[in-house]
């Protein structure tokens, strides 16, 4: 069976930083870390939230997972960090989904989630109007295209309930192929 990517999509603030950590340490799946050009932000540590690099150049895209350029700054992880079989988690933006279907498919099954949030439910927890607006060069896509919506408008209690169940759900999509 090919290793299983859970690509997990979201609006900036909308708790995909948190779905791909509660994957990893309350459910044991593996996290693929992203490289990316963008500054770390205070409280961002190195290897865990992503390898921070200068720029892309010396990485040839063939070695790329998935590459997407956002908000001027490069995003991208390497095939390598997937581990060879299992299950892993990857946090990405619409554009990196796109391209991790459409041409990485044959060797991994990719499941993507979206995470919900509203206008109203970002601001109340304090995201900065800046992050939300550099939403603006996003390529959204259809909720349709997603294998799972999560709607994260509740409290933390209630999206970890919805994490859980939409891991399980996948453990036995995965179990029936
Ligand atoms: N249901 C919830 N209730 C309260 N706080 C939440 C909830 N979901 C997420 N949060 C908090 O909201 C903040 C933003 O979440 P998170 O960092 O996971 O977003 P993100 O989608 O990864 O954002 P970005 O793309 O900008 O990195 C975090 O502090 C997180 O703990």
């Amino acid at each position: 069976m090919k290793p299983t990517i859970i690509a997990i999509v979201g609006a900036s603030g909308s708790g995909k930083t948190y779905l791909s950590k509660m994957l990893q340490e309350q459910l044991g799946v593996y996290l693929i870390v992203s490289h990316t050009t963008r500054p770390m932000r205070e409280g961002e540590i190195e290897g865990v939230d992503h390898y921070y690099i200068k720029n892309a150049h010396r990485f040839g895209r063939s070695q790329m997972l998935s590459y997407t350029k956002f908000a001027d700054y490069e995003y991208f992880a390497l095939e390598e960090q997937v581990p060879p079989k299992g299950y892993c988690a990857y946090v990405v933006d619409e554009r990196g989904l796109r391209f991790l279907k459409e041409n990485k498919s044959h060797k991994f099954d990719i499941i993507s989630i979206r995470v919900e949030a509203t206008m109203d439910t970002l601001l109340e927890r304090g995201i900065p109007l800046c992050r939300i607006m550099r939403d603006e060069d996003r390529e959204p896509l259809p909720l349709g295209y997603y294998d799972c919506v999560i709607e994260n408008n509740g409290t933390i209690e209630e999206f970890d309930m919805k994490i859980y169940e939409t891991y399980k759900k996948i453990c036995r999509w995965q179990r029936q192929r």
